[in-house]
């Protein structure tokens, strides 16, 4: 096999209460994100005595894929860092190089393309091989998976069985969410050239075949966990909104499936199972919200099938017409411009 290794590359989380402050100074450096936004969003994980659950959700992932590994007779190591909480990835590379580590796989914790799901898991992986300097090993990342028929299935799954908790005969609305963005950096996404939007494309994208899958006509696609200066414009309408929207239209319960993530870090359980299910609570309206992916067996299949495509010519499943995008080597863009951060405020 030409890889020695699996690095897992994600987000990263607060471990305890002292984490927060500098764990959201790492996430929003340069970013021009509001203090006042930043005190609210640490009240969030506060409240969880400041132990945001996605480093946990991510070892169990990854005791999962190396099970499926070892299962499919694949010798291949998983190491974890994360963009903005320890064990820093910069950390991680360094100790992939120091066991000698030469050539390594990278599968990111985000499906989809654009800045803040795609582009910037390459500036992590740049920024890691740079730290690291010579000896560091060759980092190529795998392609972006909302469309894979693994992935589109587990959350299929996961809204039938939200429904089938509101009990039948409770005709609830199916609603997708995924993380607003500014919506310059939407526009900046995908290939220059392109006409941009690749991130919300895509977003609408998986939840077309998720509801294809269900046999649900009617839906919609909206947005969680805006961030930024209030007067710079994000995807809108955002999912507590647009539970009033549907109340207003008579709609009286809701299944609500965060399709742009792949397990209930803090952003879900906060955004969703806390504001979002107490509005609908509110206006007396039935809330389910459907699982995200990571526990689902099928999503650690995935994994290994992504790492199959480039060790074993694994066949290239996709239910999508958008290219395979995402998968570079060494922190390079897809293509020269592309997914470009959006112009930070000064
Ligand atoms: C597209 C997208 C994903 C999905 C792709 C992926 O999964 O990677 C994602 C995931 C996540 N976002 C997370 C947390 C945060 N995101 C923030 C801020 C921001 N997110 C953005 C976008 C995204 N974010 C953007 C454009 C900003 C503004 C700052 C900037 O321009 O970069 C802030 C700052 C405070 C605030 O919310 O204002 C926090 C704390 C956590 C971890 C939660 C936990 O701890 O469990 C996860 C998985
Ligand atoms: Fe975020």
């Amino acid at each position: 096999m030409n890889y020695d290794a699996l690095l897992w590359l994600s987000f990263g989380g607060p471990e305890g209460p002292e984490d927060v402050m500098p764990f959201l100074e790492n996430v929003t450096r340069g970013r021009g994100v509001p203090r006042e936004r930043l005190e609210e969003v640490a009240e969030h994980y506060r409240h969880f005595g400041g132990v945001s659950p996605i480093n946990r959700l991510n070892r169990e992932s990854i005791a999962a894929v190396e099970r499926e590994l070892a299962a499919q007779g694949l010798e291949l190591p998983v190491y974890f860092g994360n963009r903005n909480w320890h064990p820093m990835v910069e950390d991680t590379v360094a100790r992939m190089a120091a066991d000698g580590v030469r050539r390594a796989l990278v599968f990111p914790t985000s499906a989809y393309g654009g800045y803040s799901a795609c582009r910037q898991y390459d500036e992590d992986i740049a920024r890691a091989r740079e730290a690291v300097g010579d000896g560091a090993p060759e980092l190529v990342k795998l392609r972006q998976f909302f469309d894979h028929p693994l992935f589109v299935a587990a959350i299929a799954d996961a809204v039938r069985a939200a429904h089938a908790e509101l009990g039948e005969g409770t005709a609830a609305r199916t609603v997708f969410t995924a993380h607003s963005v500014p919506l310059s950096a939407d526009a900046a996404a995908g290939p220059p050239g392109e006409g941009g939007h690749r991130y919300s494309k895509q977003i609408a994208e998986a939840a077309r075949l998720v509801a294809e899958q269900l046999g649900i006509d009617e839906y919609d696609v909206v947005w969680q966990s805006r961030s930024g200066p209030p007067q710079v414009p994000w995807l809108e309408p955002d999912i507590v909104d647009h539970i009033d929207a549907l109340h207003e239209q008579g709609v009286d319960a809701v299944v609500v499936c965060p399709v742009g993530f792949v397990s209930d870090h803090l952003e879900v359980i906060w955004d969703l199972d806390n504001e979002a299910a107490d509005r609908a609570k509110e206006l007396g309206m039935g809330f389910a919200r459907a699982a995200t992916p990571n526990h689902d067996p099928r999503f650690a299949e995935l994994v290994v099938e992504l790492v199959r495509e480039h060790t074993a010519g694994a066949e290239v499943r996709k239910l999508s017409k958008f290219p395979a995008a995402g998968c570079t080597a060494n922190g390079a863009p897809c293509a020269p411009g592309c997914c470009e951060p959006a112009a930070r405020p000064a």
